[in-house]
């Protein structure tokens, strides 16, 4: 179990798992001071867009492609890694509007992604312990006492790097005509609340709270716990906010987390993204989202394909095989084919760089093919989980194209 913190930045003074051990908390009040005097990073008309599309996705008429790193690093808020990043997703969703004939809304893990829920508060290696890494807006991922320290200034770098990312992002957007989906909306965790409070800020137009550091905020599966900070925070916004969903999770759990997040049942804003793994999605799902239908909420229903099929190599490497991620995806499909219900569409750790870090793909997609555990080392370049590389992402595109398509009754072209 990861210790919680009873910080002080949790809402109302509630429990706040998962956040960092800052040395000096006169320190943190005045980076929090200086974030709470700079201007937010989306304004809070695209928040109610991207709320807008999410409630097509709900309703079946439009599929959510949410994809990028599992942790940013600041040191990639650079045109090369954004563009990659970008070009990759609208690859994909470009594929998936041509086969399906659904429009797409493009969702990255970006220009706020840096910060990690960990298994365990620390890292061995070599006899040595340390601080675990918690992304770079917490602590540095190289492996000395310096870097693992946690730093609260780094809280203003993580707010840069975001402004570049977002910055990079409508560049590219701006230049890339004729592109399927030209609208890429910010995600990302909202997971430190030393970060995530001081960029709240009320709409002078509506005398609404949103989070103003991206348009949509999600709750993990580390840090959902119903009576909790973190969901009292995503309560507390407007944005359109989603939550992860283990294999743990009590149908009844969800029910709850409709009432506290979705009272009004909003359409479009409220997410659950189920990452339950390949082998218990099928047993899983069924039981999940009848209990929401109960609610009459009108949720989507998004499959993260990633977390639940981490195993460790035996190069001793993270990992995750291709055709793990793709059944899951599957067996997401199938289980909303039986039900009647929506497919609203897939949450991807992916990157635009030929890295090596998950196995398989390669044409015909068998065990075996494409990335191999040998190869691992070669470009493992991930500060934290492994992600899809831009071939495998393009192919999982497809593949994926392909289930939305059979849903749709669309021949693929
Ligand atoms: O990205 C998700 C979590 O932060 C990550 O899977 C945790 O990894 P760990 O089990 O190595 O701490
Ligand atoms: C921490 C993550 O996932 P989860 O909360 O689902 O484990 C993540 O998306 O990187
Ligand atoms: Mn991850």
């Amino acid at each position: 179990m990861t210790p919680t913190h009873a910080g002080p930045a949790a809402p109302d003074g509630l429990p706040a798992a998962q956040q960092p051990d800052w040395p000096d908390p006169g320190r943190v009040r005045a980076v929090r001071a200086e974030l709470g005097a700079l201007p937010g990073l989306v304004p809070a008309h695209e928040c109610d867009r991207l709320g807008e599309r999410l409630a097509a996705v709900a309703r079946g008429e439009a599929f959510l492609l949410q994809g990028g790193d599992c942790a940013e690093e600041f040191r990639r808020a650079t045109p090369g890694a954004v563009h990659g990043t970008a070009q990759t997703l609208l690859r994909m969703a470009g594929a998936l509007e041509q086969a399906a004939g659904l429009p797409v809304v493009t969702v990255g893990r970006l220009a706020g992604q840096y910060a990690k829920p960990r298994s365990r508060p620390t890292e061995t290696r070599g006899g040595r312990t340390l601080p675990a890494y918690r992304g770079d807006a917490v602590n540095g991922a190289a492996f000395t006492a310096a870097d693992r320290a946690p730093d609260p200034r780094r809280l203003l770098a993580a707010y840069d790097a975001a402004r570049t990312t977002l910055g990079l992002m409508s560049a590219y957007l701006a230049s890339a005509r004729g592109a399927a989906s030209r609208e890429v909306f910010a995600s990302h965790e909202g997971l430190l609340l030393d970060y995530e409070l001081p960029l709240r800020r009320t709409d002078p137009a509506t005398g609404r709270a949103y989070a103003t550091s991206g348009h949509l905020i999600w709750a993990g599966e580390r840090t959902r716990g119903l009576d909790d900070a973190h969901i009292a925070f995503l309560a507390g916004i407007a944005n359109p906010v989603a939550v992860k969903i283990g294999p743990t999770a009590r149908p009844g759990e969800l029910k709850e987390l409709v009432r506290r997040l979705d009272p009004e049942h909003r359409p479009g804003r409220l997410t659950f993204v189920i990452r339950v793994g390949a082998r218990k999605v099928r047993q899983v799902l069924p039981d999940l989202v009848a209990a929401v239908a109960e609610t009459g909420a009108p949720v989507a229903w998004v499959c993260d394909p990633m977390h639940g099929n981490t195993f460790e190599a035996p190069t001793g490497h993270k990992t995750r095989h291709f055709d793990d991620v793709y059944d899951e995806i599957a067996g997401f499909f199938e289980v909303h084919a039986m039900l009647g219900t929506h497919p609203g569409g897939v949450h991807l750790e992916l990157t635009g760089d030929e890295v090596t870090e998950c196995v398989g793909g390669g044409a015909g997609s068998a065990r075996g093919a494409g990335v191999s555990f040998a190869d691992l080392p070669w470009r493992y370049a991930s500060a934290c989980d492994p992600r899809l590389n831009r071939s495998q992402s393009l192919e999982m595109g497809r593949l994926i194209a392909g289930l939305v398509a059979e849903r749709t009754r669309v021949p693929v072209g």
